[in-house]
């Protein structure tokens, strides 16, 4: 497919990729992001890239790439009681004697546009750097839940969770792929048991790329850890959550040290995620266990007696951007019944910027309309930006107009409330939050 007619700075030119570009890609990507493993090792792991959505950037007199982005095609993304299509931007790159000459700037609009084109309301990503996106109209919509448990760390009962047994196995696609692939869906579905009451931003490894790369365990990514390992838990034979895990050990004087580094820490309900941190905080010749990610209202921030034991620290994961204003804001649910007319603005899609009238019942079909400001005043005024950021359901237009951020318009003959209501309406009883880092 042709690319848009985006313009690059002078003496640079788009670059389509395919899987033959692969070292190149290499090249490119080892200078945006330092590592000490070798380009041959790299390659030898899959790559996740969905190669028609990767594009590079050559520059007159350079060799190879100068630059580079590409996307995921998230085509289940789920945003509040609903899911749309999503492209996962990613793998942006800029070599460093190329910096700070627009050419990030350029794949931001290379990336609107086919996002535009290919009909995706959304575009959602993980900043390497908070301070990048925002520019660009993504909002900071979720944060994820750090923590460091210390082993035997008391938990809360949960009635049920003793009938619970326990597989602890080396993990691999062949024999787990289809168990995590449902319960990973199962869990964001319904974290709470409720059908409908969705975790927004739960996305899911849709393509066969990515689920490669979620199960390649190649030495290089273990970090002197050992190779990945799966704890399962079940009920009458029946899996109902499990956490993938890699420990390391070293001998001190006081005795053994030994840390616990959790990936997934999937349950279908509380006695089995009871059951399943039991476990994971009870490893021998463990002290800590570190999951790598989690959402900010998991269950076990409700278990553990002392969380702040636990060092919780909160850094943001999701960034949302609104490529369809009236697309994405009729493509999800609310939590409550709004009225609300929002003037947005968006220098970068101008298309978007306009004033629209949003009516939704709680938990219900939600319409959006675009209206004529002169006869229809608007409650609201914000930018794109920060509809993104309260897009999920994880940040309040209160807080935001707090911040200054969100213009309330209170003019005779409206109805008073609109911003009460409006972010009673956009918040969502789950916390949003991907379990991965794209
Ligand atoms: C979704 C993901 O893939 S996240 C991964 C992002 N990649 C990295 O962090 C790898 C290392 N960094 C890089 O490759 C580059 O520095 C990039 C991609 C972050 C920026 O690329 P550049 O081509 O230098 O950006 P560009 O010149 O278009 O700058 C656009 C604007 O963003 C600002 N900006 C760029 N990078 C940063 C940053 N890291 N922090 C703050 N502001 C930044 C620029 O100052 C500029 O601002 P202005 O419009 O007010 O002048």
């Amino acid at each position: 497919m042709a690319l848009p007619p985006i313009a690059l700075p002078a003496g640079y030119r788009w670059r389509t990729l395919t899987a033959d570009d692969q070292r190149l890609v290499t090249e490119l990507d080892t200078w945006a992001f330092p590592t000490g493993h070798a380009h041959d090792d790299l390659d030898a792991t899959p790559s996740p890239l969905t190669w028609e959505r990767a594009v590079g950037v050559e520059a007159d007199g350079a060799e190879g790439l100068v630059a580079m982005h590409a996307s995921y095609p998230f085509g289940h993304f789920p945003v509040p009681g609903a899911e749309l299509p999503t492209a996962g931007l990613t793998w942006v790159g800029v070599h460093p004697q190329h910096r700070r000459r627009g050419l990030l700037s350029a794949m931001i609009d290379l990336h609107l546009a086919r996002s535009v084109e290919r009909g995706e309301p959304l575009s959602a990503l993980f900043a390497a750097e908070a301070a990048i996106y925002g520019r660009f109209g993504y909002g900071h919509a979720a944060d994820d839940l750090r923590l460091d448990i210390p082993r035997g760390a008391a938990l809360r009962d949960v009635p049920g969770a003793e009938r619970h047994t326990l597989r602890v196995e080396v993990a691999s696609r062949e024999k787990h792929g289809a168990l995590v692939d449902r319960l990973h869906r199962a869990a964001g579905a319904a974290p709470a048991g409720v059908p409908g009451l969705n975790r927004p931003g739960w996305v899911t490894r849709e393509t066969e790329e990515l689920q490669a790369v979620l199960w390649d365990d190649a030495p290089i990514h273990r970090g002197g850890r050992e190779s990945r390992r799966i704890m399962i838990v079940e009920l009458d034979g029946e899996p109902r959550g499990y956490v993938t895990f890699r420990r390391n050990l070293s001998w001190e004087p006081t005795g053994p040290r030994g840390q616990v580094s959790a990936g997934e820490v999937v349950a279908l309900d509380a006695a089995a995620a009871r059951a399943l941190w039991g476990a994971l905080l009870d490893l021998d010749l463990s002290n800590e266990v570190s999951p790598f990610i989690l959402p900010v209202d998991d269950v076990i921030t409700q278990l553990l007696v002392n969380l702040r034991a636990a060092a919780p620290r909160t850094p943001d994961n999701l960034w949302v951007r609104l490529v369809d204003v009236p697309a994405a804001l009729a493509g999800r649910q609310y939590a409550a019944d709004v009225d609300v007319t929002l003037a947005v603005t968006d220098s970068r899609l101008p298309a978007n910027a306009g004033v629209y009238r949003l009516r939704a019942e709680a938990f219900g079909p939600a319409s959006v309309e675009r209206v004529d400001p002169e006869f229809e005043a608007p409650d609201l005024s914000l930018d794109v930006r920060e509809l993104g950021a309260a897009y999920l359901g994880g940040k309040s237009l209160a807080t935001l107009a707090a911040a200054g951020l969100v213009t309330v318009h209170s003019r005779p003959g409206q109805q008073p409330g609109a911003l009460a209501r409006a972010s009673a309406a956009f918040g969502w009883p789950v916390a949003p939050g991907s379990s991965w880092v794209f």
